[in-house]
């Protein structure tokens, strides 16, 4: 498979190694000062850039009907025409908050907790992320997606970062040097709490679901998530 890496980042480097080591070829890396760019000679195209390059990288593939799986997070507000430029084109097209197998695990986990809590008004419900001090935007999208997994099974109406009002779960976005990316959730009574963490170890996860979902989308029509390849019902 020929992959276009747009990004050529700490994600960009660490989804290379695994393409080479699971025998694909790496035919164009388009980094900062890349603005002019011939995507049509890849099979497909993987986006770790940045939230003001995303959408408009995901748009040159599609407009050249190369399939793209992209990782940015905080460029959501454009998802929808991103959505939209797909069906037009006819193209095929993935954005995932997080490709990590065990993430996407935790997503399932997260939502049979919420429902099983959706009752239970004694519990306050909280989220903490933690990520390395590069990280751009706040809170993480994974933990825009544990919450909006939260929001479809409770009384709650948002999430907020810090201060939060009664009716929002309030999400704690820290940053510490080299942390790869932990996401907790967190039940509190005043008798007990209950806790789900998730704690990534490396960014290798990451990088090898989205070879993974790079590889499935070869020759799909359509907008997919992880939960489509990954087959998780
Ligand atoms: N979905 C996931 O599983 C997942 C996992 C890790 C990181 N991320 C997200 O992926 C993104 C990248 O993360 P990272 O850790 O590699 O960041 P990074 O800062 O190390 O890399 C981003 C790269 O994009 C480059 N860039 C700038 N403008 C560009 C443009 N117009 N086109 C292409 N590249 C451009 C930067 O120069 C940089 O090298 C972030 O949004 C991060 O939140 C997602
Ligand atoms: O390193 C990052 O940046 C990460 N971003 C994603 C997010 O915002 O959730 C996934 C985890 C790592």
């Amino acid at each position: 498979m020929k992959i276009a890496l747009l990004g050529y980042g700490k994600m960009g480097k660490a989804i290379e190694k695994i393409a080479l080591d699971r025998g694909h070829e790496i035919v164009l890396k388009i980094d900062k000062d890349s603005s002019d760019y011939n995507i049509s000679d890849a099979d497909v195209a993987i986006d770790f850039s940045l939230p003001s390059a995303a959408f408009s990288n995901i748009s040159t593939c599609l407009e050249n009907k190369v399939p793209v799986i992209s990782g940015t997070t905080g460029w959501l507000e454009n998802y929808d025409k991103a959505v939209d430029l797909c069906n037009e084109h006819k193209g095929a097209f993935i954005y995932a908050s997080n490709f990590s197998l065990g993430v996407n695990i935790f997503f399932q986990l997260n939502e049979y907790l919420a429902k099983m809590m959706s009752n239970l008004s004694q519990y306050d419900i909280s989220m903490e992320e933690i990520h390395h001090t590069q990280k751009l935007d706040a809170p993480s999208g994974t933990a825009i997606s544990l919450a909006e997994g939260i929001l479809k099974h409770t009384d709650k109406t948002a999430w907020k970062l810090d201060e939060a009002g009664t009716n929002e779960i309030p999400i704690v976005a820290k940053r510490i040097e080299n942390v790869p990316g932990t996401h907790t959730i967190n039940y509190n009574s005043e008798v007990d709490s209950i806790e789900i963490t998730h704690t990534a170890h490396s960014r290798q996860g990451f990088a090898l679901g989205a070879v993974i979902a790079a590889e499935w989308i070869i020759g799909k029509t359509g907008v997919f998530n992880m939960k489509d390849v990954l087959n998780l019902s």
